[in-house]
């Protein structure tokens, strides 16, 4: 058996903070596995190192299954997300270590490819209209088929999406949290203007995705979907908190426009009535912060029978080796429907090497054995952590609010 002799996490920040669990075997054969959780890296760098690995060391790493689960009933505290992102950077490895040892590439253990790429959708986003439909016809040049799109809103300051940079986005941008203000009634007002301009400059034939950012109640959002069905979005992504997952059957109500939803989830039981129940029509859940892509595939699994598509998260605080990871799955599973990307920053493409490619709007895992993504150790040591925050978000009057 490929026994697990040693195990460690590494810590860097080429440009911004990415965790990295790498297990290594006794015949030498290493996994790596993403555990980045922006704005808390180090609860699930210590989670790893100081309650994981001493667990892990001895044994035989072809048991990704039942070392899913000693991680996950033997923990006894189940779910959230620490846990399930230091699990999944523990599966993600094993995965890796697999697929070296077999020769195969990820999505090949995975039941092989059920497409021949995965299409993915980029980030335009401007202060103004008129500079994000710019950004956009930019991406459409590049072929990019599917394109989210935020703007700033007249008399805000701020607002989720939109960066200083027209094709980075960072959010976890200060060491204390920068605090943001919103307005839903200017929000509301500016985003069926936005896919009215986006429409009448991109034509019909690219997908437009717009991301609220959990910023409205269900009813708000309904109204918000409605407004914006004749422009046909592809999606809107996380309309409202779901911590009631039976909030979304308001929206349902009320609008055709579809709905997606789930980068912060960690479990299947966080969208089990949203897709029992058919309230949404993309699942958001990604390797990193979903327990990995043992948990991702059940919970794909799940969504398929209700025909509910997947639509991984991939920002970029989600690092390459999760990126890679995302794609294995994506080309595999049945019941794909597109998956984020944003671009990384050239100096976290130098510490994190890999072989996926992008090509006609359109992304590809690669046929090296295993995830298909290195970590060069010697550049990762030279870049420190360096604590960064997620903003927060108050109200005009100072009222607390979702960011
Ligand atoms: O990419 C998205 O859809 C996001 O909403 C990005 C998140 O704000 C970001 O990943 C938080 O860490
Ligand atoms: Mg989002």
């Amino acid at each position: 058996m490929p026994k697990i002799i040693d195990a460690k996490v590494i810590v860097t920040s080429p440009g911004r903070n990415f965790v990295t669990l790498k297990i290594v075997t006794q015949d030498g054969v290493y996994g790596l596995g993403d555990a980045t959780l922006n704005g808390r890296e180090l609860s699930v760098a210590s989670y790893l190192q100081d309650h994981v690995i001493p667990c892990l060391i001895g044994r035989d790493a072809h048991r990704i299954e039942d070392i899913w689960q000693y991680l996950y009933k033997g923990a006894y505290w189940r779910r959230g997300p620490v846990t399930m992102s230091a699990i999944a950077a523990v599966d993600t490895a094993l995965w890796d270590i697999k697929g070296k040892l077999a020769g195969l590439s990820v999505y090949q253990l995975l039941g092989g490819a059920s497409r021949e790429s995965v299409m993915v959708y980029g980030h335009a986003n401007g202060t103004t209209i008129e500079d994000t439909v710019r950004v956009a016809l930019e991406y459409q040049a590049q072929g990019y088929r599917a394109i989210r799109i935020q703007c700033g809103v007249p008399g805000m300051a701020s607002t989720y999406g939109v960066s200083k940079d027209k094709y980075f986005y960072e959010p976890a941008d200060a060491d204390l949290p920068t605090e943001n203000v919103w307005n839903t009634s200017k929000y509301l007002r500016v985003v069926p203007e936005l896919f009215k301009a986006a429409r009448e400059a991109l034509g019909w034939d690219v997908h437009l995705l717009h991301d609220i950012h959990h910023r409205l109640t269900p009813i708000e959002a309904g109204r918000l979907g409605k407004d914006l069905e004749p422009y046909r979005p592809f999606w809107l992504e996380d309309a409202t908190p779901a911590e009631n997952q039976e909030a979304f059957r308001l929206i349902r109500q009320h609008t055709t426009t579809p709905l997606a939803v789930g980068e912060i989830f960690n479990s299947i039981h966080d969208c089990r009535e949203l897709i029992e129940n058919q309230l949404i029509d993309y699942i958001r859940a990604t390797v990193v912060h979903a327990g990995g892509i043992s948990h991702l595939r059940k919970i794909a699994n799940l969504a398929d029978l209700y025909q509910v598509r997947t639509g991984c998260h991939g920002a970029t605080d989600l690092s390459p080796v999760c990126m890679a990871a995302a794609l294995h799955f994506d080309l595999s599973v049945p019941n794909f429907g597109v998956q984020e990307y944003m671009r990384h920053t050239a100096e976290t493409d130098a510490v994190f090497p890999h072989a996926y490619t992008f090509a006609d709007g359109a992304m590809h895992p690669g046929e090296a054995p295993g995830l298909g993504v290195d970590i060069d150790e010697e550049l990762a040591a030279r870049y420190e952590y360096d604590r960064a925050f997620l903003p927060v978000n108050r109200l005009e009057d100072g009222t607390m609010f979702n960011w």
